[in-house]
């Protein structure tokens, strides 16, 4: 997981990392967002339709071992599981390939982001810095949201707590080139699906929740057996912007099985290994490239430089 050579890339990286301070405070040793978390390891199959969309190593594989981490939004470790601001849920996922080789999907359970750059983002987290959200009228945050219809869209979009992990699903939001063996290339954006369904709460239901109940019905949940998803990929047809993670797709697109992933066990020390594992929005194998979409090395470059942080303190 190589940090990108573009200063501007840096810099920028920075800015918003102080930023993520500036509204979460200080907390050594924890993300600046989607601080709380669970980790759990299982095991992915590929679907036997997945080698027509990707030679990516883990499909032609029998199975490869998962590494994933469950998280809730903010940068505040000990967030409510019930606190509103803890949607969206994050899913990251680790493809185990070989010591220290490895490829993984970060996605979080909104489809879709309020701003297509880096840049944009930043102004949108200095306005939420700025404002008081109980009293936005001439708000910095009131005035952003006005001149960005998709920031307020997705300010907007309904984002239910979810019972439990396991019933809630995850969107990859940027999109990825796939190609296959033969050099056939789709842009694809992942959606990964629970077997159990989705099931939200109602905000009363939420409510009277325990502020860990997220946490702790997962590792219960996995005491019992296995909790699987599924991993599609819904693809673009010619045409369709991909690098553009607040543009939609319409519902009619073909969407295709990658594979099913089955998760068996809690990972031991769990907040040690939480502190050291840094996930990578790019996938960084053959047959999955990252689209243009310019959040994607911008996030590369905070996630390495955050856990690099994150490590050392
Ligand atoms: C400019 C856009 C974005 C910025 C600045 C940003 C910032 C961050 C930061 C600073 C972290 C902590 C990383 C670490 O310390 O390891 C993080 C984690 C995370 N972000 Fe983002 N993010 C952005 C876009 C997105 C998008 C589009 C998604 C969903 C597709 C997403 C999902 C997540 C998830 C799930 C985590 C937790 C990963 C883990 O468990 O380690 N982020 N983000």
């Amino acid at each position: 997981m190589p940090l990108p050579t573009d200063e501007k890339i840096i810099a920028l990286s920075q800015q918003l990392l102080q930023q993520f301070d500036t509204i979460f405070g200080l907390n050594p040793g924890f993300r600046p967002a989607h601080a709380k978390g669970i980790m759990l390891t299982g095991t992915f199959t590929p679907s036997a339709e997945a080698a027509t969309l990707t030679k990516a190593p883990h499909i032609s594989r029998q199975s490869t071992p998962v590494t994933v981490r469950f998280s809730d939004s903010t940068g505040i470790p000990l967030v409510p599981d019930n606190d509103p601001n803890a949607n969206p849920r994050g899913l990251a996922i680790r493809f185990n390939l070989a010591e220290h080789v490895h490829t993984d999907i970060v996605c979080h359970s909104t489809d879709g982001f309020p701003t297509r750059t880096g840049p944009e983002f930043l102004e949108l987290l200095k306005a939420l810095a700025t404002s008081d959200p109980k009293n936005l009228a001439g708000s910095p945050l009131e005035a952003f949201l006005g001149s960005h219809p998709k920031a307020l869209a997705f300010v907007q979009a309904p984002k239910p707590a979810p019972s439990s992990f396991a019933r809630e699903s995850y969107f990859g939001v940027t999109a990825m080139k796939f190609t296959n063996k033969d050099g056939v290339s789709w842009f694809g954006r992942y959606r990964i699906v629970p077997e159990a369904g989705n099931d939200h709460l109602d905000d009363a239901a939420a409510a009277a929740k325990d502020p860990n109940y997220l946490m702790d019905e997962i590792a219960e949940r996995v005491a019992k057996g296995p909790i699987k998803f599924k991993i599609l990929v819904q693809l673009a047809n010619d045409g369709d912007v991909v690098d553009d993670a607040t543009n939609h797709w319409p519902e009619d697109r073909k969407v295709v099985e990658l594979g099913s992933f089955a998760l068996t066990a809690l990972v031991a020390d769990n907040a040690q290994e939480q502190q050291q594992i840094i996930f990578d929005p790019i996938p960084r194998v053959g047959g999955i490239e990252p689209s243009d979409d310019p959040l994607l090395e911008l996030r590369a470059a905070i996630y390495l430089l955050s856990g690099r942080r994150r490590r050392a303190a």
